[in-house]
Parts: structure tokens; sequence; C-alpha cells
């Protein structure tokens, strides 16, 4: 497969040229071929039997037996005074995984935002500051926050060092799970990765054939998704994705209609393979009840057993009168309910949540009960680009939706699945 590179055309033209299918515009040609040369050798961040394990714990989801946690930062950094330790960063979705498991009595499977969350999709090209405008920061792996020319010009050099990055935080999992038992059983015994893969050259280097089973992976993460901006039918990601053999998701938003749910399915999952397909839906609080059934109700025609996840983070997002990107845990916590509501009226499994979370004490989303007022947003707002839950807001909506879980059909997707499949 061919990987989408957007070059640089010149100057500012840079910044007020459309971006194709999210592709930063990588000034340096040369450079990003001899860099995605360099990533071609390098060694796969993940095996092949791990992402084949993670998709027969998600057909357990599929058939409604297990619930999906995942979760994590929006943009992981390479390096900062705020990174946060992996440890920490496990932790947070091992108390969440334990809460969500005793409160609904189904084993939770836990799945980070991590070892690869480096590369962010934006609604525009440019950031302005008073009158200077610049490209958008594209994640650690295209640029720099810093607003600056140089920091934001993108750096092929960071495909690189986004793969070192992983690679050193995958190596944190690997020593925690040697030594930290009592961590891992909150896991769940196991734990697995996931990014969006939006870098079209990064994800196709590390795509690499199983000569065990001459099927190809993609193998910089167990799960790969794709974004809500990047999931066209006929665009690279969806080909890129419908190429390998993990585990794959599709975020989905509200202007996702039940054709583009079909051709997803067609393209992404045409055997109907239980843990194959994840969709993930986004639409926000106010939308979720009318816009959820029919889209639900397409994959059942389908006869797709696919995963459903709710991530209320996406299609509720706004930004304060002083211009400060935030999100209110209680249209969160509705847009969960909304999801769960939906999926227990249709007899259909509500499989899992995503969300983007740390455990550090945070002030990015707002809670009318909690601590967090809208005056306090500026005090502690470390996200490098969305608003993430803070430890105890994670661990708050897991108590909340843990007792939703526990009535219900559990098996409503893959039973009206297999029915039509006859
Ligand atoms: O995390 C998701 C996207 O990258 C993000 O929501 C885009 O944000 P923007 O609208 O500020 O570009
Ligand atoms: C960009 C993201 O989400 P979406 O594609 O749903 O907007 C994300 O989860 O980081």
């Amino acid at each position: 497969m061919t990987a989408v590179a957007n070059t640089a055309p010149s100057g500012a033209d840079v910044l007020l040229t459309p971006v194709e299918h999210q592709q930063p515009y990588w000034p340096d040609p040369g450079r990003l071929a001899d860099v995605v040369s360099t990533l071609d050798g390098l060694p796969a961040l993940v095996q092949p039997d791990e992402c084949d394990a993670l998709r027969l714990r998600l057909a357990d989801v599929a058939r409604g037996e297990a619930f999906l946690l995942q979760g994590g930062d929006c943009a992981e950094l390479f390096a900062s005074p705020l990174i946060e330790p992996t440890r920490n960063k496990l932790r947070c979705l091992a108390d969440m995984a334990s809460v969500l498991r005793s409160g609904s009595g189904l084993p939770c499977l836990t799945v980070g935002r991590i070892a690869g969350q480096y590369a962010k999709p934006r609604s525009s090209g440019a950031e302005t500051r008073g009158d200077r405008a610049l490209p958008v920061y594209r994640g650690d792996a295209v640029n720099d926050l810093r607003f600056d020319t140089e920091a934001r010009t993108p750096d092929p050099g960071r495909l690189l060092a986004a793969y070192r990055a992983a690679n050193r935080v995958l190596s944190d999992i690997r020593r925690l799970r040697t030594r930290g038992r009592a961590l891992f059983a909150d896991l769940g015994g196991d734990f697995f990765t996931s990014h969006e893969a939006l870098l079209l050259p990064y994800e196709t280097a590390l795509t690499r054939n199983d000569p065990s089973s001459g099927r190809s992976y993609g193998l910089s993460g167990h799960l790969l998704w794709i974004g809500e901006r990047t999931r066209q039918p006929d665009g690279p990601h969806v080909a890129l994705m419908a190429g390998i053999r993990n585990p794959v998701a599709v975020k989905i938003g509200p202007t996702t209609t039940r054709a583009d749910i079909a051709e997803l399915v067609e393209l992404l999952d045409p055997h109907r393979e239980p843990g194959r397909l994840t969709f993930i839906a986004r639409l926000g609080a106010n939308a979720v009840h009318d816009l959820l059934p029919p889209l639900v109700d397409e994959v059942l025609d389908r006869g797709s057993p696919a995963v459903w996840v709710c991530d209320p983070m996406h299609g509720n997002t706004r930004t304060t009168a002083d211009g400060i990107k935030t999100r209110r845990f209680e249209t969160i916590w509705a847009e969960v309910r909304g999801f769960i509501e939906v999926h227990r009226a249709l007899g259909t499994h509500p499989g899992g949540l995503h969300l983007e979370l740390t455990s550090r004490d945070v002030t990015e989303c707002t809670d009318e009960h909690g601590p967090v007022r809208e005056r306090d947003l500026a005090r502690r707002y470390e996200s490098a680009c969305d608003p993430r839950l803070n430890g105890d807001q994670a661990l708050e909506l897991a108590r909340l939706t843990a007792p939703l879980l526990r009535p219900g059909v559990r098996s409503g997707g893959l039973s009206r699945a297999a029915t039509t499949l006859g």
C-alpha cells in the first residue's frame, strides 16, 4: 500500500492549505522517506499473538460476556515535567476496572490509550494567537506544542521519536507485568495498548507480515482505531485497517449514516468475526438517543457482531468564554447513560467505555457537584489537546456506570447477528 504523505507547498501556504486525510505537510520529503525506511527496519512494537489474544477477549465483549474499558491521555507526550508515570496510568485504569467488575458482575477488559497515542487529527490546520498564525499542534509525533515556527513545523524525525517513546512505555508495561502482580490482577490479568492509526507513513512502516499465519498485522499497537475525521469508506485509513488482522475500531460521530456503517462493516469485518470490529460512538449527550438506534440496527441487519463502545468525551466538547476547551462531567455521564439506555431498549450489549483520562489531579473537565468549576479550569490544565477526566472524576464515572451494566440482556447483539446469519 502506498502511504499518503502530504508535502508542503511553500511558505505561508502551509498554514492555509487544507490537509488531505489529516496528514501533516512534511516540509522535507527526502527526510520523511529516510525515516520511513529506518522504521521499516526496526523491530515490531507488539506481537501478532498479542493482537490475536486481544481479539479473542473482545469476542467475549461482542457476546455480551465482558465489558471494555479503554482509556488514557488525549495526547501522550514524549517528555515533559507533566508526564505521568506508566504505573500511575495503569493504576487508574485498574481501579476503574475493579469498580466496573464488582458493580456489574462482568469481567472487565482494559485497553490503554497508551504507547502510541502521539498523533492528533485537528479541525483546523492553523492556530492563531493574536495576529500570528502557525501550524496547529498535531501531536508529539508531528510537531511540538510550543508556539513558535520551528517547533510547529512538522519534523519526520519525530516519527522515530514516537517509535522510541512507545517502546519505552511498552517496556514499562512489561516490567510492571512481571513485578506488579496486584496491579495486573486488578487490570483483569492482562493489559493491551491502542491508539489512533492516523499517520499513514508510520503505521504503514509498522505493518508487518506474520510468517506463521501469512497475515499482515499493524504492530504499532494491539488495537488500532480510525478516527471520526478519517473514517471515509474509500479513504486510505480504512484501506490500511482492512488489510490487517488486528482488532480494529472506528469512531463514529453525529454525521454517520446507516450506509457508512454498512460499508464499514463490509470493508473491515467481511467475515463477521466477533472481536474484529468495534464501533466507538461519540454522538453527544443530546443526540445519542436519536442517532444511535438506527446505527445499531444497521449493524444487526448486517449480521455483524461488532462491539459497541461509548466515547462520551468527543461529542461533548465546548469552549468557555475565556477560550478554554472543556467538557462537563454531567454531560459525559448523560451520554454514557443514554448509550446504555439505547442498548437496553434494543436488547444489545453496551460493550464499553472509551475515555480521555489521567490519574493526575487536573482541572480540565468541570463537575457541578465536585471541586472543578469553570473558574478553576486554568488552575491545572495540563492536556496538550483535549480535556481529560481527572482520577477522581474517572473513578466516579466508573462507579456510576457499573450498576447500570448489571441487569438486562447480555448477548442481544451477537444472538441477533447469529440469527440473521442463519
Ligand atoms: O482529540 C481529538 C481531536 O484531536 C480534537 O478533538 C480536535 O480538536 P480541535 O477541534 O481543537 O482541533
Ligand atoms: C480524535 C479523537 O477522537 P474522534 O476521532 O472521535 O474525534 C480521539 O479520540 O483522540
